[in-house]
């Protein structure tokens, strides 16, 4: 179901959601009143009477700038207004003749509030225009921007101009608008909040992930109530054994690890099949999910292991060189309970397999889950996940995700969940999202193993 509260819309549907509050009786001044005042609110905490620069430019997004501008000032803030460009639009007009004020060339304050471009910018800033929002956002000690910075592209969360400012603090208007969860937009806004103006739901539109909701298990649980899951491994054992340490704490109550490989730091209690036969796990009925990909191996018999279990039927997780040896002409028997994790290299390379042309993130994760009909966790600093279920976006995770083995535990954690009953799309969804608690609760500068260690307090979050 859309949930209007964690919606992310394109500007396309920002605006037609917009014109139906004015088919409603709304105008667009009674808007960018609402928009500017909440905005006021979070600028008034932040600035704690301290003084306040406001960049306005010519269009609405610089209305709102006014309307911040009146409002903070009748509160008895000290504030300035830089407005390198004459209002264009009527409400933006309006909106600077109630503030009444005079701008100013420059100003020195505690806070600068960019709000010279919002969701209508097309095209790069000029020098003029970057060079004053440079030396402004560089005088003041927090910035915050207004909808959207300035120099963002809000549909594909591109940035049109170098050295952008990085932001405080990004207050999105009425709807988040898609790049405040894409890289590499996302990394220069700070903590984001959303101001609620009204907006209903917008069908189809891409939803922020929902916060895992956990339980413990079931009073009459077993441990194949719980889920089984199998791991098939390869060449290298260390990256099984950490998907399958991370699938353990992921609430499977069982995981077999089979691997013709031993490894001296093989856990006591992870059953391993040390034949490596692939026919004895997929025959196994009780597989709840198969992970195939970390430590596979590219050789011929990983291949064939991979053919083996794309036929067996089994929910699958594929990772790593799974992802790397996929073809279109393998065959798999139920594309929409097969989750696909690739990173960016292995997203590139799996577009290239299926003769997919796209261009960013979400346009290639989406075009090959149409091709496969997989569900697609593209991974990075930047989640997104396409599935029959729709599309999510993920806050921000902690960069030192960037570290080598994590995608096994996400892979283990992702396989867990789907061996305990979750779709592909709702594993995903809540693997990526204990994944980054786990990171968050590790701290700084964790090893893989150190991430998952930190997994069941990281569940505990969620229960
Ligand atoms: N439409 C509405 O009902 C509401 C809109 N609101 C605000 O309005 C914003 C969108 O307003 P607009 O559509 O007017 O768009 P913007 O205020 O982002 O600016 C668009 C104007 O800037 C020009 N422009 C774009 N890129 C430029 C560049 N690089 N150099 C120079 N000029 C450039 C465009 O030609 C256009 O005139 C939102 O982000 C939000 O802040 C809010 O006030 C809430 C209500
Ligand atoms: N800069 C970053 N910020 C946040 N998360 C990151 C960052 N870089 C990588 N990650 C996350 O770390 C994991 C890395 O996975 P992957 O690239 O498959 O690594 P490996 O194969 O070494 O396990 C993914 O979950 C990815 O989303
Ligand atoms: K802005």
């Amino acid at each position: 179901m859309t949930q209007a509260a964690d919606q992310i819309l394109t500007v396309a549907q920002m605006q037609a959601a917009e014109q139906a509050l004015i088919d409603n009786g709304e105008t667009v001044e009674s808007l960018m009143e609402r928009a500017g005042a909440g905005a006021a609110d979070w600028i008034w905490r932040l600035a704690a009477g301290r003084p306040v620069t406001i960049l306005c430019g010519p269009g609405n997004n610089g209305g709102d700038g006014y309307v911040i501008a009146r409002v903070l000032q009748e509160r008895g803030l000290s504030i300035s207004v830089v407005a390198p460009m004459e209002p264009g639009s009527e409400a933006a007009k309006t909106a600077r003749d109630t503030w009444g004020g005079q701008p100013v060339d420059t100003a020195h304050g505690e806070v600068f509030v960019d709000c010279l471009f919002g969701t209508g910018q097309s095209r790069p800033l000029s020098n003029e225009l970057v060079g004053t929002m440079r030396t402004l956002a560089a005088s003041h000690n927090l910035r915050v921007a207004v909808d959207l910075p300035s120099g963002v592209d809000s549909d594909s969360g591109a940035l049109l101009n170098d050295n952008l400012p990085e932001y405080t603090l990004t207050i999105a208007l009425g709807a988040w608008k898609r790049a405040h969860w894409l890289m590499p937009a996302m990394a220069v806004m700070g903590e984001r909040r959303l101001f609620d103006i009204g907006v209903g739901p917008v069908e189809d539109a891409i939803q922020l992930a929902r916060r895992p909701g956990l339980s413990p298990p079931d009073a009459d649980a077993h441990k194949y109530s719980r889920g089984l899951v199998g791991i098939a491994g390869g060449d290298m054992a260390g990256a099984g054994i950490l998907a399958a340490r991370a699938a353990q704490h992921g609430g499977a109550g069982y995981v077999k690890l089979s691997s013709p490989h031993s490894h001296p730091d093989l856990p006591a209690d992870l059953v391993h099949d040390d034949s490596g036969d692939i026919a004895s796990l997929v025959s196994d009925e009780r597989m709840g999910a198969l992970l195939i990909g970390p430590g596979l191996g590219q050789t011929d018999t990983a291949r064939r292991k991979l053919t083996e279990v794309l036929k067996s039927g089994i929910a699958l997780v594929l990772d790593a060189d799974a992802l790397t040896l996929l073809r279109p002409e393998m065959e798999i028997a139920f594309p929409g309970t097969v989750l696909a994790t690739p990173h960016e290299g292995e997203l590139d390379r799996l577009c290239k397999a299926f003769g997919i042309v796209a261009e960013g993130k979400l346009a290639k994760a989406a075009a090959l889950h149409e091709s496969t009909g997989m569900t697609v966790l593209a991974k990075g600093p930047d989640n997104v996940l396409v599935g029959n279920e729709g599309t999510r976006f993920f806050p921000p995770t902690s960069s030192w995700l960037s570290a080598a083995g994590t995608g096994d535990v996400l892979a283990g954690l992702a396989a867990s969940r789907m061996a305990g009953g979750r779709s592909a799309f709702h594993a995903a969804e809540e693997a990526v999202q204990i994944h980054a608690e786990a990171a968050r609760i590790a701290g700084p500068a964790f090893s893989a193993v150190e991430l998952v260690n930190a997994i069941p307090a990281a569940y505990a979050q969620f229960l």
